[in-house]
């Protein structure tokens, strides 16, 4: 890091992750105008496999050190124990330890799991891996490790490392759980006004971007921003991304339409917060604002109100709230944040610290330039322990967070859930595509992750409808256009019903020789002409808009019939039996890239894993596929042909297996090797849809032939 660091501030590089820009296939010295660049790569280059190759020996390493220590320590513990009894010769289980290079001790054995020393059972640890950086801009030496860096400020951000502590048998709240404890510990370790949220699959492609998203905070009305979504962008996805992985429809067509309104939803990765927004307050000035998307109503005052523990205790979901306590105010705040004072007393200064600076008269609510110049100081013990007080099991116990204050608790789509609460009290959000992807990440590619991961996102949205935050019951302060995108958020898996009902419809007018309607006259047709363009032109009018290649709007149309089918059917039906029953879902991770095969990077496309998610979607091809043999058969052996009834329900039927194409492709495998499973679910469908046929409609068809 200490040479990394400085080494990307000298050459101007990108992408910052190591990994990512030595594996990169353009030109290293492209745009590179130092003399010394090709001799620093090189060298940098050597210093990083080297760095990989340590890390990779590491897990060999300790328990080589640690085996070795123990062993020493289990004799040194005999030792004792004989001197101290000399007639016992019992021998004494002596503790074992992962010893650490510098020969301190690390308590437990992470190699050998064991109780209070494993996963899901372990004291909160807190790792300082470089401490607060100095005020003013530190240059390097020539000789900072075989690199030149005397034009070169080679400070590095703090940086931590945090693990919160886990016992069996909390609720640990998963990501949301993991964030509010990241949240409150950078509260008290440094406080910044703004915090940026990554996924563990995602990474920084452009290190500017958050200097962009600043820009929005920072400038006039930039108070009420509470956070700032950069869209999410994919690595490894096949080229064809066939089961749309790179959602550019929604990433490039739905969010940056929202970007108009109040502002587009959080997406749960790659987003910088207003930290003070976080923590359930209302944004400045939250009652001047009105209509559907949001006008000022009235000129504010030009009054910059400074927050004070007053506000804080008034803080409000919108609708208007009573402080709770009013005798003793004092009591209120432990109530809603937890015990930490340090940690209430760091409110105020985050959120004075995030406000635009007052440069022009016309900014409210500013902060006067130079105001966060001065230094910081160094990291006490007391600090580092209360840090380590708020990421406690217990620390959250009969408070607010994850209720109200915080990422919110209790769905498996918690990113939606906390931005709708923040839109909901008022504040707005903005959408910032760069130049250069932001940040970057992988994403399941084969079928069955995929589908996984469409079912945890539609069964958070079921439960999103049926749950307080369903936005038939936003305040006021939700804009009303805004309302209506979150209101779609929570109802569109139940579309997945009739959707399920269109894909069947062609295959039943097939095997009933009816088309949908009984004559297919000039009227009906000029109806489904006029649908059909004006359907169209919407969509070439959004992809005209968007910018997105009408084979990404292609794929997004087959995957939403796809995942409908599936995914969403599945999601309703599982949110539905929590509802009524109260069966709880899990959110596992999602899986990635489980083949290695170094000859095609794209293998994991390749990888079948039996669902039951395949069900209907394999029942909707196989019966489209059987009625359009039954269909042609049909026609074709009977008297009077009537070919134009076949030509309606075919080209339906057709129209729903192009969707299915990719899913079928799936199937497949990879050289088109169709797994057993298959074989028996097509026999047991095709046997049970010839005998539903002949029950329906008897073979006295077959004797008229
Ligand atoms: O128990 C858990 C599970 C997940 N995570 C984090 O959550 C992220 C998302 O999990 P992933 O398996 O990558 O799911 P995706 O479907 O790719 O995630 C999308 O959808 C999730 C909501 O379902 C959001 O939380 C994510 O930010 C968003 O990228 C991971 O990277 C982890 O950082 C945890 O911290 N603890
Ligand atoms: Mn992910």
């Amino acid at each position: 890091m200490q040479l990394w660091v400085p080494f990307c501030r000298k050459h101007n590089i990108e992408p910052r992750n190591p990994d990512s820009y030595f594996t990169q296939k353009t030109d290293p010295t492209k745009n590179k105008k130092r003399p010394d660049f090709v001799k620093d790569h090189r060298w940098i280059k050597r210093e990083y496999d080297e760095f990989k190759v340590r890390i990779n020996a590491l897990p060999d390493v300790i328990r080589k050190r640690s085996e070795k220590y123990d062993r020493r320590e289990e004799v040194k513990d005999k030792n004792i124990s004989r001197q101290n009894s000399a007639a016992s010769a019992e021998t004494i289980e002596s503790s074992k330890a992962t010893w650490m290079a510098d020969g301190t001790h690390w308590p437990g054995t992470w190699l050998n799991p064991a109780a209070d020393h494993k996963k899901g059972d372990h004291a909160g640890i807190i790792q300082l891996m470089s401490k607060v950086p100095e005020n003013e801009p530190v240059m390097g030496t020539e000789d900072e490790g075989k690199l030149d860096f005397t034009e070169v400020d080679i400070r590095l951000p703090m940086f931590v490392y945090v693990s919160r502590e886990k016992r069996p048998g909390y609720d640990h709240e998963k990501k949301a759980g993991a964030m509010n404890s990241l949240v409150r510990a950078s509260a008290i370790l440094s406080n910044g006004p703004f915090i940026l949220n990554l996924d563990c699959d995602h990474y920084i492609y452009n290190s500017m971007a958050i200097r962009e998203g600043m820009c929005f905070m920072m400038d006039r009305g930039g108070d009420r921003i509470c956070y700032i979504q950069f869209p999410q962008r994919f690595e490894g996805i096949d080229p064809s991304d066939r089961y749309a992985n790179h959602n550019t429809v929604f990433f490039d067509g739905n969010m940056r339409a929202l970007d108009g309104l109040q502002g587009p939803v959080y997406v749960g990765t790659g987003t910088m917060f207003r930290r003070y927004a976080l923590y359930g307050f209302s944004p400045p000035r939250a009652t001047e604002y009105s209509g559907i998307v949001g006008q000022i109503r009235k000129p504010a005052a030009t009054l910059s109100p400074s927050v004070s523990l007053e506000a804080v205790r008034n803080q409000d979901d919108g609708h208007e709230t009573v402080p709770l306590n009013e005798e003793h105010p004092d009591l209120n705040l432990p109530k809603k944040f937890g015990s930490s004072t340090m940690f209430v007393d760091s409110i105020e200064v985050a959120e004075y610290q995030g406000r635009p600076l007052a440069d022009h008269v016309s900014v409210q609510n500013g902060r006067p330039a130079g105001a966060l110049l001065a230094p910081r100081p160094p990291l006490d013990a007391p600090t580092v322990a209360e840090a380590i007080g708020v990421i406690s099991c217990w620390y959250e116990e009969n408070t607010e967070w994850g209720d109200r204050i915080g990422w919110i608790y209790g769905s498996v789509t918690e990113d939606v859930v906390t931005g709708y609460r923040m839109h909901n009290r008022g504040w707005r959000s903005i959408y910032c595509i760069t130049k250069r992807d932001a940040f970057r990440g992988t994403a399941p590619i084969n079928l069955t992750d995929r589908l996984h991961q469409v079912l945890r996102w539609a069964t958070g949205s079921v439960e999103i409808f049926f749950s307080k935050n369903n936005a038939f019951l936003a305040s006021s302060r939700l804009k009303f256009l805004q309302r209506i995108a979150y209101l779609n958020v929570g109802i569109y898996p139940f579309t997945s019903i009739f959707l399920v009902a269109y894909l069947f419809l062609p295959a039943l007018c097939m095997f009933s020789g009816q088309f949908i309607v009984p004559n297919i006259d000039a009227t009906f047709l000029t109806y489904l002409l006029l649908m059909t363009v004006t359907l169209c032109l919407i969509s070439l009018l959004e992809v005209k808009w968007s910018g997105i290649a009408l084979e990404e709007w292609w794929r997004n149309e087959q995957f939403w019939a796809i995942g409908g089918s599936s995914a969403h059917l599945a999601a309703v039906i599982q949110g539905l039996l929590k509802v009524i029953a109260g069966i709880e879902i899990s959110f596992t991770l999602t899986s990635k890239s489980a083949a290695d095969d170094e000859e095609d990077v794209y293998a994991d496309l390749y990888v079948i894993k039996w669902s039951s998610l395949f069900v209907m979607p394999l029942t909707i091809c196989i019966t489209n596929i059987i009625a359009l043999i039954m269909g042609t058969a049909r026609t074709l052996f009977s008297v009077i042909p009537q070919w134009n009834k076949l030509v309606g329900g075919a080209f339906f039927s057709f129209w729903v297996l192009a969707h299915m194409y990719p899913f079928m492709k799936g199937l497949m495998g990879r050289k088109g090797k169709v797994t057993t499973i298959i074989y028996v679910w097509t026999g047991i469908l095709s046997i049970t849809v010839s005998l539903l046929w002949i029950t329906i409609s008897p073979p006295d068809d077959t004797a008229k032939i």
